[in-house]
């Protein structure tokens, strides 16, 4: 894995994915960008039900959409929200990535005015579950 660096223009990028967000119920915009080993640009914006358990975040989104290309190495994953502070995966996007990026891979979060938080899968779920728990 190589460290995604952080970008200036993943910023504008992220704000293109958050942009496609469909949420009519919250109104909470989520962006997600997944930089590609190869510098290809991965958009996921969260996608919300009326059922709403069946809502799909923005995280989600843009792993599920890599996968379903066939691109599985990324070098890091930008997340973006309007909240005051630069706003946390839920714990069923940790899980996800845990399963599907490396652990150190970069998780950069940012709020709305571009302050920037950087994490890494494992910071986020620390001890998580995987594959090598069933072995
Ligand atoms: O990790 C997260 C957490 C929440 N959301 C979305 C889901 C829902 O549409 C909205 C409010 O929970 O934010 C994400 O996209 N990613
Ligand atoms: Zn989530």
């Amino acid at each position: 894995m190589q460290d995604g660096i952080f970008k200036e223009e993943w910023l504008d990028e992220v704000k293109v994915a958050q942009s496609r967000a469909y949420t009519p119920y919250s109104n909470f915009n989520v962006g997600a960008l997944l930089v590609t080993a190869d510098d290809q640009y991965i958009y996921g914006a969260n996608i919300e039900n009326a059922a709403y358990p069946a809502t799909i975040c923005a995280e989600r989104s843009a792993l599920v959409s890599a996968y379903s290309n066939n691109i599985k190495q990324f070098k890091a994953i930008v997340v973006i929200t309007d909240s005051k502070e630069p706003s946390s995966p839920c714990g069923t996007c940790r899980q996800v990535m845990k399963e599907l990026c490396e652990d150190d891979m970069p998780v950069y979060l940012v709020n709305h005015v571009g302050k920037v938080i950087r994490r890494t899968v494992d910071d986020l779920l620390p001890l998580g579950f995987s594959g090598k728990d069933m072995e």
